[in-house]
C-alpha cells in the first residue's frame, strides 16, 4: 500500500491538558480522508502536526516517508487553516502572487497556477480588490486558492467550506474529486458538515483527543448501528457512548 501519511502513537498536551492521546492513523495516496468530531476534539491540532506546524510530544508523524516536521515538505503540502492568513492590504492577486513566489515555480507556472486557482474558487473577477475588503466567504475562497497554488501532492483543509454558499461548495467538492481521481492527490479535511463527511472515502471520528472509530462512511454507520453519519457524530460526540 502507498501510505501518504502515517501517525503512530501520537500524543500532545498543552500544559496539563491532554489534547491528543495514542493516535494511530494511516492515510493512503489518492484518498479523501475526513476528520470529524465535536469542537475541541483535537482535529486542528492533528492536522497541524501533519503540516508540521505542531510537534508531537509522543509518537511519530510521517508524511511521504519523511518524519515531520520537515520544512522541505511544504512544497508537497497545501494547507488551508481555519482562520484565514491573508495580507489584507494586498489584493487577491497580490496575495496569490506572494504565496506562489515562495515555491519552486517558474514565472510561467506561477501565472498558470494563479489563473487556475482563482478560477477554481470563482475569484477571477475580484482579483484586483484588496483582500481586506473581501467578504468572509471570499476570504475562505482565497485561502483555498493559496493552499492549491504550488500544486501540492497533499491538500490539508481545515473546515474548507465554512461560509461558502452551497453552489460553490459543490463546485469545490467536484474539483476535489477531480484532483483525487485525475491527479491522485491526497486530500485531508476536517468538517462539521455531514454531507461533506459522506463524500470522504474514509473518516476518523475524533473525540477528546482520541480516534474513537475509523472507516468508510458506511462502515461507521454500520458500526454504530445507525442510518446516517449525523447520528454517528451525535453518538460519538455525546457523553452516552
Ligand atoms: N495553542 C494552544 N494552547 C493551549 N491549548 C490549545 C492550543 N491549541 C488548541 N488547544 C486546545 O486543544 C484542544 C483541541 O483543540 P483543536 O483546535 O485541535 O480542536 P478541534 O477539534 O479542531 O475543534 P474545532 O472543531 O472547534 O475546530 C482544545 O481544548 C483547545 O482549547
Amino acid at each position: 500500500m502507498d501510505h501518504t501519511v502515517r501517525v503512530e502513537q501520537v500524543g500532545k498536551r498543552y500544559g496539563n491538558k491532554i489534547v491528543l492521546e495514542k493516535v494511530d492513523l494511516t492515510i493512503e495516496r489518492g484518498q479523501i480522508y475526513g476528520f470529524i468530531g465535536p469542537s475541541g476534539a483535537g482535529k486542528t491540532t492533528l492536522v497541524k502536526m501533519l503540516v508540521g506546524m505542531e510537534t508531537a510530544d509522543e509518537g511519530t508523524v510521517t508524511v511521504l516517508g519523511k518524519k515531520m516536521p520537515n520544512l522541505r515538505m511544504l512544497q508537497e503540502i497545501g494547507y488551508m487553516a481555519q482562520s484565514d492568513a491573508l495580507y489584507t492590504e494586498l489584493t487577491g492577486e497580490e496575495n496569490l502572487r506572494f504565496f506562489a513566489s515562495l515555491f519552486k515555480l517558474n514565472k510561467e507556472e506561477q501565472k498558470q497556477r494563479i489563473a487556475y486557482a482563482a478560477e477554481l474558487v470563482n475569484l477571477t473577477p475580484d482579483l484586483a480588490k484588496k483582500a481586506g475588503a473581501y467578504s468572509g466567504g471570499m476570504k475562505r475562497r482565497l485561502s483555498l486558492a493559496i493552499a492549491l497554488i504550488q500544486n501540492p501532492q497533499i491538500l490539508i483543509l481545515d473546515e474548507p467550506t465554512v461560509g461558502i454558499d452551497p453552489e460553490l461548495r459543490l463546485s469545490i467538492w467536484n474539483e476535489l474529486f477531480r484532483l483525487k481521481n485525475e491527479e491522485g492527490k491526497t486530500i485531508i479535511v476536517t468538517t462539521h458538515v455531514m454531507d461533506e463527511a459522506d463524500r470522504c472515502d474514509y473518516l476518523a471520528m475524533v473525540r477528546e483527543g482520541r480516534v474513537l472509530a475509523n472507516g468508510t462512511p458506511r462502515q461507521l454507520t454500520e458500526q454504530y448501528g445507525v442510518n446516517t453519519l449525523e447520528e454517528v457524530f451525535l453518538r460519538a460526540g455525546g457523553k452516552s457512548k
